[in-house]
This record gives C-alpha cells, structure tokens and sequence, in this order.
C-alpha cells in the first residue's frame, strides 16, 4: 500500500499492521498491546472502538492520535503519516486535525464554558466562527450556561463543553475515550444524541472507545478488540446484537455487558 491510497479521500484515519509492544521479550514481561492491526476509519462515520479491559483500546486510539508511538506499522491521518512526525509535527496535527473527548471532561477550572469551547481556536490563532459557535451552542443546549465555570455546571453538562470544544473546531477526527464513563443515562443518551448529530448532520468523523453497549450503539460501526486483535467489524449494529457478541465471549465479558445494561436499563 502506498501513501496516495493511504490519503484516499473517503478515509480519514488508516492503520496499516500497527503493532505496540511494553516491557521486553529477554525478561519475559512483554505485552502485545497491538497484534499487527490494520484499519480504515471513513469520513463522517462514527466508530465505536469495544473490548475487555486489557484488548488494546486505549493503545490503539492513542497510536491513531499521534499520542503514542506504535512499535511498528504505520499510521496515517488525511493522508499525513504520522507514526514518521516528530514531536512539532505532531503538536500541530493534534492542534488542527484532531479533536479529544476524554471521560474526565478535562475542562480548564479557571474558564467559562465559552471560553473553553473556544481555547483551542485561540491557542492556534485561528478565526473564530460566530455562525458555527452558536449553531453548536444551540445543538449542545448550553445557551444559557456559557458564562458558568465547570464548577458551576453538571458532569453532562460539563461533557456538552468538551463536546462542544472539540466540535467548535471541526477537526478530521475526533477520538473520545470513555466519553459517557461518568455520566447518568439521561446526560450519556444527549452527549451521545449530539455526537451523532454532529457525525449526521455535520459530517464529522468521530471514534470513540467505550465499554457501554448502550453507548456504542450509536454508532455506525462497531470494532471488537481482544488480545490487540480486532476480531469483529460490524456494520450499523443494534443494541442486542452488540450484546450478544459479548455474551457469546465468555463469562467475564457477558457478565460486563449484563451489568452494564442493567446499570442503563
Ligand atoms: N505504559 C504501559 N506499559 C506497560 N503495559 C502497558 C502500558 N499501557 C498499556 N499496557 C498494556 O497493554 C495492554 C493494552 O492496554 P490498553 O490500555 O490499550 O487496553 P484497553 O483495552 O484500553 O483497556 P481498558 O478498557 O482497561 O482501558 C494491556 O495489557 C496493558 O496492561
């Protein structure tokens, strides 16, 4: 495969056989995080990323976001390689071509919420567009709260800012990590509601790692880890069809999912 297929225009993100390795083999305490997985995230489609704790989710979404280094293979982002940047390179990749929502929110204390929709555009000089701000100001529904601190506003609430930051400055990708892990049902179904909006109605491109078979639902497409191997790519799957792949996958995962659902139903 060469770097012109790798920047097809209808692929935002590529991995081509990324292997990610800890520890060393002499001592015997390696880990294979990532076990030669290849893979093509499609513009305007929302990924979710599933697994046992352990599979390689994490490691994956961070080599794809040019936060870790892979051990070996290659990772593009519109057509950039990025598994070859150095550190300034990737500063300016992760500043202009991708977006994060982490499960913790990562707001910064200090702001208002406007003021933290609009740090990244700030940080890198870029025009702010006012049209865009209050279209996703309304969409999020934080109208009336922009000049509230994170303190001031409910963990939904707060993940609707970091929602809304990443969004404000439509990146190629935006990577969410647990997005939903620390909110109630009825903020998860919003953030996740206004995800999707943003992927239908904006052509937005997100991935998002999470445990929740509620939360990937959602999705367009759904990517099973185990052992740093995708073992199961499938394609606008519903809720209890996501169920059953994990139920079919032995005990502890089964009980994961059956405890999940509950915790939603
Ligand atoms: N910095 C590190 N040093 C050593 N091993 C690591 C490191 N980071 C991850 N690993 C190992 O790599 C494997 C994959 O970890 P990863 O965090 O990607 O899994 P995950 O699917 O995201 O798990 P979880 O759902 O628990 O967050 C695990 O066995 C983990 O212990």
């Amino acid at each position: 495969m060469n770097d012109a297929q790798a920047s097809d225009n209808a692929i935002v993100a590529r991995a081509i056989d990324l292997v990610k390795t800890y520890g060393d083999v002499a001592s015997g305490s390696q880990v294979v995080a990532l076990d030669h997985v290849s893979v093509d995230f499609q513009r305007g489609r929302m990924t979710a990323i599933m697994g046992p704790s352990g599979s390689g989710k994490s490691t994956l979404m961070h080599c794809m976001a040019g936060l870790d280094k892979p051990t070996s293979g290659r990772v593009f982002v519109e057509g950039l390689e990025v598994s070859a940047m150095n550190q300034r390179e990737l500063t300016e990749l992760r500043r202009t071509r991708i977006g994060f929502i982490f499960q913790s929110f990562n707001l910064v204390p200090t702001l208002s919420a406007e003021e933290n929709i609009l740090l990244p555009l700030e940080i890198s000089k870029r025009p702010i567009d006012r049209e865009w701000f209050d279209e996703v100001v309304d969409v999020v529904g934080l109208r009336n709260r922009l000049d509230h601190r994170p303190s001031q506003l409910s963990g939904g609430q707060q993940q609707r800012v970091a929602c809304a930051r990443a969004i404000m400055a439509r990146p190629s990708v935006i990577f969410a990590d647990e997005p939903t892990g620390n909110l109630d049902s009825k903020s998860s179904a919003q953030v996740l509601g206004f995800l999707r909006d943003s992927v239908h109605d904006h052509g937005q491109t997100i991935v998002m790692v999470t445990h929740d078979p509620r939360a990937a639902s959602y999705a367009d497409r759904v990517l099973v880890l185990a052992d740093g191997s995708i073992v199961r790519d499938m394609d606008h799957p519903g809720y209890d069809e996501i169920l059953d792949v994990f139920s079919d996958e032995g005990e502890k995962d089964s009980g994961a999912a059956a405890d999940d659902s509950e915790a939603r139903a």
